[in-house]
């Protein structure tokens, strides 16, 4: 996969090339590309903002700059590519979408800034064929889309083949069932007092399957129902629903 990233702040972006992400693209796995907005400015002062029209708080980022960023980097190199937009009146970003998206050859993400991208810079878009995202990580304000980006590249990057160490974690991490991970243990058996439990230490397979649906079932049921409900009716057999 190839992922190009747009930004005022490029160093925002380093992290991508630490540890596991980091690992992944020295292995070939990923490519991942990052651009000084500022490079397609032409004024002295490299502006990208604007104040907005009708008014309001805060400036709004230049369609000239952006346009013409756009073109350069979606044409090079000249692959599919989804355009993704971080912000906070977008699409909610789940485990589903970035199933969808580890699927893509290339992602190309457009931070913004201020008061966000004029709007125009994604209509040019979509008019032009290209299919352009615009989503969020959360119901939170940030300052900018950099945190989302490298947030929702961490959760698609760890889903490509042969970044994780095991796939069963993909396989079997949070959401991958509809339900959040139960509790995980490892040694001493006692740690201040507190003992594993008894089941997970017992070798016996299936009763350690259900505990752990059961901790699973528990957690989402306490922390997050939307999920239950989300699940439908036929999502819990019987000894789902007596946990
Ligand atoms: N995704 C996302 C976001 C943002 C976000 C994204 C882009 C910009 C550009 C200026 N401010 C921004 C906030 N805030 N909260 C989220 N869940």
């Amino acid at each position: 996969m190839r992922i190009d990233v747009v930004t005022i702040f490029p160093s925002y972006l380093q992290p991508l090339r630490e540890a596991l992400l980091g690992r992944a693209i020295d292995r070939g796995l990923l490519e991942v590309a990052v651009h000084d907005l500022r490079d397609w400015t032409h004024d002295v002062h490299q502006a990208v903002d604007d104040s907005p029209y009708g008014g309001g708080p805060g400036m709004v980022m230049r369609p000239q700059v952006w346009g013409e960023a756009l073109d350069d980097v979606l044409a090079t190199p000249d692959l599919p590519a989804r355009l993704v937009v971080p912000t906070p009146a977008g699409r909610p970003f789940t485990q589903a979408t970035a199933h969808a998206w580890a699927a893509e050859e290339r992602l190309v993400f457009a931070c913004g800034r201020y008061e966000g991208i004029d709007e125009r810079v994604l209509l040019d878009a979509r008019a032009r064929g290209i299919t352009v995202d615009e989503v969020s990580i959360g119901d939170y304000v940030l300052v900018g889309g950099e945190v989302a980006v490298l947030v929702m590249v961490e959760a698609v990057a760890r889903l490509l083949p042969g970044v994780l160490g095991n796939p069963r974690s993909a396989a079997e991490d949070s959401f991958s069932d509809g339900l959040l991970e139960g509790p995980s243990y490892t040694r001493p058996e006692v740690w201040r007092e507190l003992a594993v439990p008894d089941v997970l230490r017992g070798g016996n397979h299936a009763a350690i399957a259900r505990w752990r649906r059961d901790r699973a079932l528990e957690r989402t049921r306490d922390r997050r129902p939307d999920l239950l409900d989300a699940l439908g009716p036929d999502a819990l057999d019987a000894a789902d629903r007596a946990a």
